[in-house]
């Protein structure tokens, strides 16, 4: 296993908030220069890090931000779609990330790729990994096949993992007691108290996306809150 770059940019995390600056597909907030301002804002509010989807945004933050930029690829919306294939990985190393999140659920991978290639493959190219799990086992595998961050990015979302509306802190503590690396809590975060909690659970961080940059999905619960 080619072992993974040095511990920098990881120490930096620790303890922190991660800013995940993504709009879905026709949101009117996904516009490059619209994202990369959201990324300096999350920066000028005491961000570490910042999550970001695509390799030209990767880049046009990198070059925007002086915090760590985790890059990520979203290629569809089913299955293994966040960084699914080293091809994707790769493309986000060149464009700066100092870690990639890529999906660790053990799903079938569309390059017929494993997790413990892309892992390779990114820490040869001298990035570090992020590994998106929706269940303990897949954070315990991730881990033996060397990710550098296990994060519960996809509990509620993929198979095996229970539907809730608030963040799954059971799987925060269960992972934060059977990996050595260290556990990010994301995933619904909506408050800072749920963000303290988190860290309380056993994360070493904790990403925070639609409560801090989705104005529409914010919207749209506040016209929900009105109309019940
Ligand atoms: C499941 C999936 O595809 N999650 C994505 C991963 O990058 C993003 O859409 C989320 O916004 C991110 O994980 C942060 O979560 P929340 O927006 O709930 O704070």
């Amino acid at each position: 296993m080619t072992p993974p770059p040095s511990a920098s940019p990881l120490a930096a995390l620790t303890g922190r908030l991660i800013v995940s600056c993504q709009a879905p597909p026709g949101d009117p907030m996904r516009h490059s220069d619209t994202l990369v301002r959201m990324a300096r804002s999350a920066q000028a509010g005491g961000a570490a890090a910042v999550r970001v989807n695509e390799p030209e945004v990767v880049a046009a933050t990198v070059a925007a931000v002086d915090v760590p930029v985790i890059g990520l690829w979203k290629d569809g919306d089913t299955g293994v779609y966040i960084t699914p294939s080293v091809r994707h990985a790769l493309a986000l190393v060149d464009a700066g990330a100092a870690i990639v999140a890529a999906d660790a659920t053990g799903r079938p991978r569309p390059d017929g790729s494993t997790f413990a290639d892309l892992v390779a493959a990114v820490h040869a190219a001298g990035a570090h990994v992020m590994a998106d799990v929706a269940t303990l086992d897949e954070g315990r595998e991730a881990a033996a096949q060397g990710a550098d961050l296990v994060s519960t990015t996809l509990s509620g979302y993929a198979p095996g993992s229970p539907r809730q509306t608030l963040p799954d802190l059971r799987l925060v503590t269960d992972l934060a007691g059977a990996v050595d690396v260290p556990v990010v809590a994301e995933g619904r975060v909506a408050t800072p108290e749920q963000a303290a909690a988190a860290l309380a659970a056993g994360a070493s961080s904790v990403v925070v996306g639609t409560a801090i940059t989705a104005p529409t999905a914010l919207t749209r619960l506040f016209v929900a809150g009105l109309a019940s």
